[in-house]
């Protein structure tokens, strides 16, 4: 089996990097495509195969995923076109906001497409830990189970239908980037209470770590595991009341939804 990346950035390099710290696909099997080589150095030192040409990149691929801003999608697609195998190889599009209905019509040719299957990744997929929302365009569920396993091998999956993407992309897409700017104001907080800045970040990720177990262990419920803690007409409490005063869960939602408009 063997993948083929366009684009070697924050995301199709995050991807790349986990899919080489894990043992679906054999390290020259991943072939990593970006234009400037400079970002293809690391790749290339763990065994990846990697080029400067996209077409290249795309020979003896079972699948194909699209990596680039979604402004660069149909320039790459307009590329790719003439050398891809319509009956054997998938196109996994990772560019957010690039609909399937797009992609089926710039990839159109005699009448046929292409497999095509959505899929919207955090960038946690570097360290095998993504959650990624997957949605096959329709009659494109035949090699599913495999791209499902794809991505299962780098994190977690959740097929949905393709217009709740977009939420997805909100909440693990997005959402990365607004937990860490939770770490980055609670670490500004332990600062304020007196720890050194490394030490006040280290504490929060230790504490978040602590939460995410907890959560996974018992069952999953935040406001229970937030009964435990919560002493009554003790300390816990007035933080909690002082964050929602200071407007914290509106602004969590606020931030999610934000960035659908
Ligand atoms: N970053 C994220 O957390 C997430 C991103 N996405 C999606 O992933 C896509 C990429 O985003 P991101 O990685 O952040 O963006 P980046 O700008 O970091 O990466 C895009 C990469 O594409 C390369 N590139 C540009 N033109 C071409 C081309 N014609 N052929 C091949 N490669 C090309 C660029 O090369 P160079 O810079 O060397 O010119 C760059 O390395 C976007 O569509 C985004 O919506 C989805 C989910 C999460
Ligand atoms: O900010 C963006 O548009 C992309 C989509 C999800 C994460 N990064």
């Amino acid at each position: 089996m063997k993948i083929a990346i366009i684009g070697a950035g924050e995301m199709g390099g995050a991807f790349a990097a986990g899919l080489l710290k894990g043992d679906l696909f054999k390290a020259e099997d991943i072939t990593v495509a970006n234009p400037h080589e400079n970002k293809l150095q690391r790749f290339k030192q763990l065994g990846a195969s990697v080029t400067t040409d996209n077409k290249a990149a795309v020979t003896d691929a079972d699948f194909i995923t699209i990596a680039v801003k979604p402004k660069v999608v149909k320039t790459v697609v307009d590329e790719l076109k003439d050398s891809l195998d319509y009956d054997g190889q998938v196109i996994v599009n990772m560019a957010a906001s690039v609909s399937i209905v797009q992609l089926s019509e710039w990839l159109e040719k005699d009448g046929k497409v292409p497999e095509i299957v959505q899929a919207l990744p955090n960038i946690g997929i570097a360290e095998k830990a993504s959650m990624t929302f997957l949605s096959p365009a329709p009659q494109s569920s035949r090699h599913l189970s495999q791209v499902e396993a794809i991505f299962n091998s780098v994190g977690k999956t959740h097929i949905v239908e393709e217009s709740l993407l977009s939420s997805g992309t909100a909440l693990s897409g997005c959402g990365i980037a607004y937990i860490m700017r939770f770490v980055r104001a609670a670490s500004e907080a332990g600062v304020e209470l007196g720890f050194e800045a490394d030490d006040a970040k280290n504490i929060v990720v230790q504490t978040m770590q602590g939460a995410i177990n907890l959560l996974n262990a018992n069952g999953g419920n935040p406001e229970a595991e937030i009964d435990k803690v919560t002493t009554p007409g003790g300390m816990t409490i007035r933080g909690l009341n002082a964050m929602e005063q200071a407007g914290f869960t509106n602004a969590v939602i606020q931030g999610f939804k934000g960035c659908l408009n």
